[in-house]
């Protein structure tokens, strides 16, 4: 098969709350397969760079334009439309024997993971393919015919390279080139599934792995760039000749970084790092797409090749060699907002260029044959060149392998110079290849059951829950537990902590002290805090000098919980405490809307038993980001001493003093961001089918979402005082976040 175009769609998603807050205008249309972007309004707050009164419309043409601006739009383009258009002519081409890649490109927001993933329901392109995958595989009626699937799933992070599958796998793992392979990751774990339930359940686990590294770090899923690859290896036994030849293509789905440009001003230590690492990493990739782009004009014209800057950053190294002007059938998803000018317009270049890309694909046969072949004549050539040296240097065995000089041979006879230790490194890599080629597929499948094993006894060491065989969050029915809350709703409620009768201690992960629940991150002393557990009613003890707070109040002695509670630990880790005994109970005595007794007085103390401003319903709502406002708003209001001490929550008029110029943007800003999130969480939470069952009425027939938003929209009261409470708390906080912000990155922290 000769050149062939990369694939490039762009997919429209709807306004966002915090759009349509700003009254932002729409600025994409599409008119079959062509975007539409039109410079905005002078008046539209967010895109200030109108050249008054010139109509400016751009026009770009892609293989495909989806508008997924308005679901009630009857050309509303779903993500069924996206998979049968793509995602169906992709996993052909896998079956064919191609390698392919479907990457999501666009800044934070945009819609990239609602494409590659999905959230609930609206499952993206990558499980859709998944599931087919094994349709197709289970559907076989081919006897000669058999399939073997292996899934990988790497988080790029700082030019770092994480393995998801399997946390034993520390740290950063190496991207490394051999010239029958090109870029690979050396140790990355490959497991082997056998059904699209294996595959789920990896993906919930490896959700977890990445939920625990990325609150450690304080990292957010849109600053990572996520590569998950099913390697499909067909193989046909061919009965007259009684040999067995081998197909296999890996299929990858990328997920990129926020494509925005990382915002270095004033950002110091990890901050600083992290965006330069985005930067690096995207300005890599521009380059690549710029010269592949011109590489493949000036192919036209028969010039020579251009230089193609693959290794100017790690991990687009290893994301593009093979899929950006390679060996792979590649298609972009430029996910785009339809009301931010700037970065959409560059999304819409990017795309633009990366169409006039070429790649080669081709049928990878038998390539494990090949490898072998190339090994070994490798091994035994650079075995032999280890006991020598070049021999125009002096030999003196006191210089260390780093400073002896070999030289050897490359496959196209070239004569190449390498160290000893590089060639030490070589063959230690070469020989590890040699390995895992061979490994038969019944080894493949034993260490597949080690990694599944390591993996949930370092969750379960951590002191989450898992459970086995079984997708999904379930949490217990019976015994209290805690949930994570993470700002990213892709990272929030995946890990469960059992609060079992008893004591359940918690404190620094490297701790000598036997623990139950281990964490990381900063603030978390080897012996934080612990909580007890009497009979189904749990008080949460803090160790001396621990910063472990209850509803945004610091505690210093033990607390009873009640469920609903958000508990914060050192400065990360987020929890919502849920006791489902409690909560039954609640529902039994017909007070679930309204009566819980949430807030706590500036003593610690539980305020009034009822009332009518509870922010109960949004309490249940209310994340991670109402955790951290509380905290932030609650140490406020100890600093500013102005506190109604009946409820955290109310902020007296002292914020009526402050400059209101920009208020109204501060709080609808907030307010907005958070409803985003919300929702984000709300539709996540649906693939979790069990997630916060204990919190609504088991023995109703109205599932959590209805009960919630019956309570949410239903209850004006409660609704109206919560809005304003939460109004003046979100501009309270953003003052604060700002200014705690500021002094922390004065700190260098
Ligand atoms: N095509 C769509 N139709 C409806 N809603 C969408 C669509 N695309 C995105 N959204 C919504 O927009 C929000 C942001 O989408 P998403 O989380 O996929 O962005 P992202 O680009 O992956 O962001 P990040 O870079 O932070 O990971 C989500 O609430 C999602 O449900």
């Amino acid at each position: 098969m000769g050149d062939e175009n990369i694939k490039v769609v762009v997919r429209c998603r709807p306004l966002n709350s915090r759009e349509i807050a700003r009254g932002a205008n729409r600025l994409i249309s599409m008119v079959g397969n062509q975007t539409f972007i039109t410079r905005p309004d002078v008046n539209d707050p967010g895109n200030a760079n109108k050249r008054d009164g010139i109509e400016d419309v751009k026009s770009f043409t892609f293989d495909k334009s989806y508008w997924s601006f308005d679901k009630n739009d009857p050309n509303y383009a779903t993500q069924a439309m996206l998979y049968n258009d793509l995602g169906e002519e992709f996993l052909d081409y896998a079956f064919e024997g191609y390698n392919t890649c479907i990457f999501a490109y666009g800044q934070t927001s945009a819609g990239k993971s609602y494409s590659m993933m999905g959230y609930g329901e609206d499952k993206g392109i990558m499980p859709l393919t998944c599931c087919e995958l094994f349709n197709r595989i289970n559907n076989n009626k081919d006897l000669e015919l058999t399939y073997q699937v292996q899934v990988s799933y790497i988080e790029i992070y700082n030019e770092r390279v994480r393995d998801l599958l399997n946390p034993k796998n520390k740290g950063n793992l190496k991207v490394r080139e051999h010239p029958a392979l090109g870029p690979y990751v050396e140790d990355l774990s490959k497991l082997i599934v056998n059904s699209f339930i294996d595959i789920e359940k990896l993906m919930d686990e490896s959700n977890k792995v990445r939920t625990v590294a990325a609150t450690n770090m304080n990292e957010t899923s849109g600053r990572s760039h996520a590569v998950f690859t099913l390697l499909v290896t067909q193989k046909r036994h061919d009965t007259q000749t009684n040999m067995d030849t081998e197909k296999v293509s890996r299929i990858s789905f990328v997920d990129l970084a926020g494509s925005e440009r990382a915002n270095l001003t004033g950002a110091t230590g990890t901050r600083l790092k992290e965006g330069v690492n985005i930067n690096k990493s995207l300005t890599t990739f521009g380059k690549v797409i710029a010269s592949l782009a011109e590489f493949s004009v000036d192919k036209k014209k028969g010039k020579k090749e251009v230089f193609v800057p693959y290794r100017d950053s790690v991990c687009y190294f290893h994301l593009i060699y093979y899929n950006l002007g390679g060996n792979s059938k590649t298609a972009m998803i430029a996910a785009i907002s339809p009301a931010d000018y700037v970065e959409t317009l560059s999304t819409l270049r990017y795309a633009d260029a990366t169409r006039r890309i070429k790649n080669k694909a081709v049928v990878n046969e038998d390539p494990n044959t090949r490898l072998i072949r190339e090994l070994k004549e490798e091994l035994p050539m650079l075995r032999s060149k280890l006991g020598t040296y070049d021999s125009s240097e002096p030999y003196d065995p006191s210089v260390p392998p780093s400073q002896q000089i070999v030289v050897l041979q490359d496959k196209n006879g070239n004569t190449i110079k390498k160290t000893k230790e590089e060639l030490i490194d070589q063959t230690q890599a070469s020989e590890k290849l040699m390995e895992e080629v061979n490994e038969s597929w019944a080894e493949k499948a034993r260490k597949t059951e080690e990694i599944q094993k390591e993996r949930e006894k370092t969750l379960e060491e951590l002191g989450i829950m898992v459970e086995k065989n079984i997708v999904g969050i379930h949490p217990p029915k019976k015994v209290p537990y805690l949930v994570n809350l993470n700002e990213d709703p892709l990272l929030s409620e995946c890990l469960i902590y059992q609060i079992k009768p008893g004591k359940t201690r918690v404190g620094r992960i490297e701790s000598d002290i036997p623990l139950n629940i281990r964490l990381n991150g900063d603030n978390i002393l080897d012996e934080h805090c612990w909580f007890e557990n009497i009979d189904g009613v749990v008080t949460l003890h803090p160790h001396e000098n621990s910063t472990t707070m209850i509803n945004g109040m610091r505690i210093n002695k033990a607390k009873e919980l009640k469920s609903g509670y958000h508990i914060i630990l050192g400065d990360f880790h987020v929890f919502r405490f849920n006791n489902p005994q409690e909560v039954s109970e609640r529902a039994k005595s017909k007070q679930l809307s309204i009566n819980v007794p949430l807030t706590l007085n500036e003593n610690g103390e539980d305020s009034a038993e009822v009332s009518p401003t509870s922010t109960d319903s949004l309490d249940t709502w209310i994340d991670w980001n109402f955790a951290r406002r509380e905290a932030a708003l609650n140490s406020l209001n100890s600093r500013t001493d102005t506190t109604d001490t009946t409820d955290t929550r109310h902020i007296t008029d002292t914020t009526d003093t402050t400059d209101t110029t920009d208020t109204t943007v501060g709080i609808d800003e907030s307010l907005q961001r958070l409803r985003d999130d919300l929702k984000k969480i709300q539709s996540g939470r649906r693939t979790r089918p069990d997630s916060r069952n204990s919190d609504f009425d088991d023995s109703s027939n109205e599932t959590y979402e209805k009960v919630h938003q019956r309570k949410f929209f239903y209850d004006p009261m409660v609704n109206f005082f919560n809005l304003v409470q939460f109004f003046k708390n979100c501009y309270v906080t953003h003052i604060y976040l700002k200014l705690g912000m500021d002094q922390k990155e004065n700190r260098g922290t």
